[in-house]
């Protein structure tokens, strides 16, 4: 997979200001069970939006209406510029979907597989975007070239998460949809996944991913979603969360042999002091601001006690973009 692009955090904002999915007010009702209940966002070109949320939440009924595969009980949603419930071949053709897992076609030799599913995209190869990848680049830029002509049931199971990756973007989507793809990659497989995921957004693809790994989708996300109690509770940069949800961060130290701790909203300028007054005596300094995990677990387990209203949670949380 390729690498050494620089963190989505660090990066101006994604090129193009066009919307790539609009979702208001989605509802979905399995029988007598409402999990979506007015959901609610939207995606430019080339941004990476990860979609987090406690099991059961939600995230792959959204994901399934977004791509057309599931029917949903009301609200509007638009995928590059179509509504998903009536999109026809050449706009599936736009999109890349890598799911959770499958276990087919076993007995296909890694190449001739990418080369046969990328033969269907030939007719919807335009003048900006030459459709399918080719199957050499494809197969360097997932890190299979050595598994090329292995058979696909021979795979390990990292070989086979990047190969289910190479299957999603062997079409080169416009938008691609990645359903806890690093489940199973060893850390330096996930790296270079991140690495591949970026360059596909570099390059405009849009990205809706989810992931239960928050390292993960703080590395990657230009904006998080958070999906609890059936609506999306946080919108926004990783670091944006973070400090909506505590705008204090705590400060440890030790001194004389004791550990001291303070929280504080200036935590530069209590270190500071801190340093006046006992200069030298200071050592073991650290200041840590509330991470993405703790917004995030905070955030569930309040919701899910019903300890925080989640209109309250939402206006916390910004609504921005919804
Ligand atoms: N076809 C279905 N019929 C009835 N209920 C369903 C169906 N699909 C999903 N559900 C229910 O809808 C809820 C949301 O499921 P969904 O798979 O969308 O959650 P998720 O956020 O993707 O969960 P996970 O993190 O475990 O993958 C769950 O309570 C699930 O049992």
């Amino acid at each position: 997979m390729t690498t050494g692009h620089a963190s989505p955090g660090a990066d101006s904002p994604p090129p193009g200001g066009d919307t790539v999915i609009a979702v208001r007010d989605l509802r979905m009702r399995y029988r007598t069970q409402d999990v979506l209940k007015g959901v609610g966002f939207t995606a430019r070109r080339g941004e990476v939006l990860v979609l987090l949320g406690p099991n059961g939440a939600g995230k792959t009924t959204t994901i399934e209406i977004l791509e057309g595969f599931r029917m949903r009980s009301d609200g509007e949603v638009t995928v590059l510029g179509t509504d998903p419930a009536r999109g026809d071949e050449r706009w599936r053709a736009r999109l890349g979907v890598v799911l959770q897992s499958w276990r087919d076609h076993g007995k296909w030799r890694v190449r001739e597989l990418l080369a046969h599913l990328g033969s269907y995209y030939v007719p919807y190869s335009t003048g900006l975007i030459r459709r399918p990848w080719d199957v050499d680049e494809l197969l360097a830029a997932v890190g299979l070239t050595e598994q090329a002509d292995k058979r696909v049931g021979t795979l390990s199971g990292g070989q086979r998460r990047r190969f289910d990756v190479a299957v999603g973007i062997v079409g080169r989507p416009e938008l691609l949809f990645l359903d806890e793809p690093t489940a199973g990659l060893d850390p330096e497989a996930r790296n270079e996944f991140h690495g591949l995921v970026r360059g596909l957004a570099d390059e405009n693809t849009t990205v809706l991913m989810t992931t239960h790994d928050l390292a993960e989708a703080e590395r990657l996300a230009h904006r998080i979603l958070i999906l609890v109690g059936g609506r999306i509770v946080a919108d926004g940069p990783a670091e944006e969360l973070s400090r909506q949800a505590s705008a204090d961060a705590t400060v440890r130290w030790t001194r004389d042999g004791r550990r001291f701790e303070e929280s504080t909203a200036e935590p530069t300028r209590f270190v500071r002091r801190l340093f006046e007054e006992h200069g030298e005596a200071i050592g073991g300094l650290e200041v840590r601001r509330a991470s993405l995990e703790d917004t995030y677990l905070t955030m569930v387990r309040e919701l899910e006690t019903g300890s925080v209203p989640e209109e309250r949670a939402a206006r916390a949380f910004g609504e921005g973009s919804r």
